[in-house]
């Protein structure tokens, strides 16, 4: 077994990571631990634990090292292992994982093999990614682009409330055209595309959703402005979101958002809570699953 270890994801992980450890030790297990040193690291550290043969690699961090170890072990047999260290750490809400390290190192020890489908983005430099939780376009990956990590890490997910704020006034909601299963699906001013059903910790999103098997739910927001945005920020603790006025929840296979008119501002996407490219964006289910460790 190997640790992918994120230092600079989430709040006290190193602590967090020592307890994790020192109850893999009372089980009888004495990982390896490597750490990342930025953005990709994780891809690379698990793709060259695949080559060595190593079964079981492990996301110590948040929702975007968990998404760049499962490319590094993209295609292999290898199980993925979770250790919530993230800010918001919502694979580990959706899969129903109990967060404290000495419960993640159980299910880590003896946990049963289950699988999870990530979906695969497309940008239109050539560039992908792998999610294994949403893609946003729009308001959301516009927070996300502007947070302040400094403010995340002092202040967890207050911190996106507080930029989400800052950015209401002067966020544009350009449109973005929507094509669902190669069929137009109408303009909306944000859009998630969704594996799972929970959303920014334990807030229900997408209902519908089922990341063990493939495809998506497509979360439109038709309605922009200040005012709808507010409204959706507020809906999001209450569960509320999928029954707001002007929001749709969509089944697909795949997804494509580019902007409505090619006049309008650049558009920002944002994948597992780290900010990715601008749209157009394609989105479809990658070959196949991941093996990934679940409680019993
Ligand atoms: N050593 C490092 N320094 C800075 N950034 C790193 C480092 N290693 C990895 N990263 C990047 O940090 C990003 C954010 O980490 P991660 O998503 O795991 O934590 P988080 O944002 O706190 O959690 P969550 O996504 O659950 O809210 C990762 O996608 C990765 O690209």
């Amino acid at each position: 077994m190997l640790i992918v270890f994120n230092p600079a994801a989430g709040a006290g992980r190193r602590r967090r990571l020592g307890r994790a450890l020192a109850a893999l030790g009372a089980l009888g297990l004495t990982p390896e631990v490597l750490e990342t040193a930025g953005p990709g690291d994780a891809i690379r550290i698990a793709a060259a634990a695949v080559r060595r043969g190593i079964g079981q690699v492990v996301a110590a961090g948040g929702d975007g090292t968990i998404a760049e170890v499962a490319a590094g072990l993209e295609g292999s047999a290898a199980a993925l292992g979770l250790l919530p260290l993230g800010t918001a750490n919502v694979l580990a809400w959706e899969l129903g994982l109990n967060l404290a390290p000495e419960a993640a190192a159980q299910v880590l020890a003896d946990g049963r093999a289950g699988v999870v489908w990530p979906g695969r983005a497309r940008f239109a430099d050539g560039s992908q990614r792998l999610f294994v939780q949403m893609l946003g376009a729009g308001f959301d990956a516009q927070v996300v682009a502007r947070l302040d990590l400094g403010l995340k890490r002092r202040l967890g997910r207050a911190a996106y409330v507080l930029q989400g704020l800052a950015e209401l006034p002067r966020y544009r909601f350009p449109p973005i055209a929507v094509t669902i299963d190669g069929q137009p699906a109408g303009l909306a001013a944000s859009v998630i595309v969704s594996k799972g059903r929970l959303y920014a910790g334990r807030h229900l999103l997408a209902p519908a959703a089922r990341p063990a098997e493939p495809g998506f739910q497509v979360v439109l927001f038709r309605r922009g402005g200040a005012g709808a945005a507010l409204l959706a920020g507020a809906a999001l603790p209450l569960g509320l979101v999928p029954r707001l006025p002007g929001v749709a929840c969509i089944a697909a296979r795949s997804v494509r958002l580019a902007p409505a008119s090619a006049a309008t501002d650049s558009i920002p996407t944002q994948a597992d809570g780290d900010p990715t490219g601008s749209l157009p964006v394609s989105v479809e289910d990658p070959a196949g699953p991941l093996r990934i460790l679940l409680p019993r």
